[in-house]
């Protein structure tokens, strides 16, 4: 099948590219210099010339500098928001399912138990507020859509919290990490997995929606760290502190807890544990795992 992706070397999009070859996809891409999203208008000449005979849509871009957004939220909302409103709309002329990459931050946090779909959004950040936008954007265009919220994306590639660790855990002997914000890393490489299966499926005439898919078991990022410290060969301590001693523009939600059930029920799509993927990206930046 063919797919038409937004976005060529992100995290998500580097790993769609990798797999696509053996699950039978044959992709066109279109990156920033076909078409820079902070310009929304630039997305409509750039599908128009690739969208005859594709099978589906995949969105794998985003304004993903979290507290850069506060400062430029016009900016980021342009290519987080008004974008995607423009690539579903086109896709639902066309007929054609898109799916698109949300993520934990349209939430507030509260409670400590994992979210559903069905939860209501309230987000914190200007990230937050632009990617909660996309996704209202995607819904109300009325075409066959997936919305894939997921959270804490790692991988060999690009900027992520895992690459951050390991760089400032070969340089330093201890370090302070947020110990009271939970959620599910995830490894770029399954989310991949999981678009590329659920597009193959919306080509065939399986229904959409809104979905959660986060890595397992839920831990915080001081858990986080710990554990890429210790997979990783490094050893630096970490060190638990709360929120209020790591002050950043953006504020952050406490609990990312994801309920993943739908997507299972729905694709037969597991929760990967991040543990394995974790070896996975080590063994990728070649570190032992
Ligand atoms: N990173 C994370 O922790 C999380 C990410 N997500 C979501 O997952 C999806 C993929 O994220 P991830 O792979 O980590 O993102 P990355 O930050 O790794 O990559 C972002 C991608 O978007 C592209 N992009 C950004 N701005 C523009 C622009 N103005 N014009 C064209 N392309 C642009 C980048 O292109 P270029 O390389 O040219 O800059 C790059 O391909 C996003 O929807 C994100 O919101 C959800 C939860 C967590
Ligand atoms: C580097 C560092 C960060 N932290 C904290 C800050 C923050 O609360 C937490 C994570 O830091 P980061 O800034 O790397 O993560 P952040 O950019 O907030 O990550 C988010 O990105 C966007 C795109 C998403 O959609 C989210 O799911 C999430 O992955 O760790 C420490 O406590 N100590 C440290 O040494």
């Amino acid at each position: 099948m063919r797919i038409v992706l937004f976005g060529r070397s992100g995290q998500v999009a580097t790993e769609i590219a990798r797999q696509a070859e053996a699950a039978g996809v044959k992709l066109d891409v279109i990156d920033r210099a076909v078409a820079d999203l902070s310009d929304p208008a630039s997305v409509a000449p750039a599908l128009a010339e690739r969208i005859a005979g594709a099978e589906a849509v995949i969105n794998a871009t985003a304004w993903t500098a979290v507290d850069a957004a506060e400062a430029e939220e016009e900016t980021a909302r342009a290519v987080n928001a008004v974008a995607p409103d423009e690539m579903a709309r086109l896709c639902a002329k066309a007929g054609l399912p898109f799916l698109h990459v949300s993520t934990d931050y349209v939430f507030d946090g509260s409670g400590e138990t994992a979210r559903d779909e069905a939860a209501p959004t309230a987000p914190l950040s200007a990230y937050g507020r632009t990617k909660r936008d996309g996704e209202e954007a995607v819904r109300a265009a009325g075409g066959r859509h997936a919305i894939l919220r997921t959270s804490w994306v790692f991988s060999a590639h690009g900027a992520n919290f895992a690459k951050t660790m390991l760089r400032l855990g070969a340089e330093r002997a201890r370090l302070n990490v947020v110990a009271d914000q939970i959620g599910g890393p995830t490894p770029a490489a399954d989310i991949a997995a999981a678009l590329l299966k659920m597009a193959r499926a919306m080509a065939e005439g399986a229904p959409g929606g809104t979905f959660h898919f986060a890595g397992a078991p839920d831990t915080s990022w001081a858990g986080f760290a710990r554990e890429i410290m210790a997979r990783g060969g490094r050893g630096c301590e970490i060190g638990e502190i709360p929120t209020a001693d790591w002050p950043t523009p953006a504020p952050r939600p406490l609990n990312s807890r994801l309920d993943c059930a739908a997507i299972h029920a729905a694709f037969g799509i597991a929760r990967p544990d991040w543990r394995a993927g974790l070896d996975a990206v080590l063994t990728d930046l070649g570190e032992t795992a």
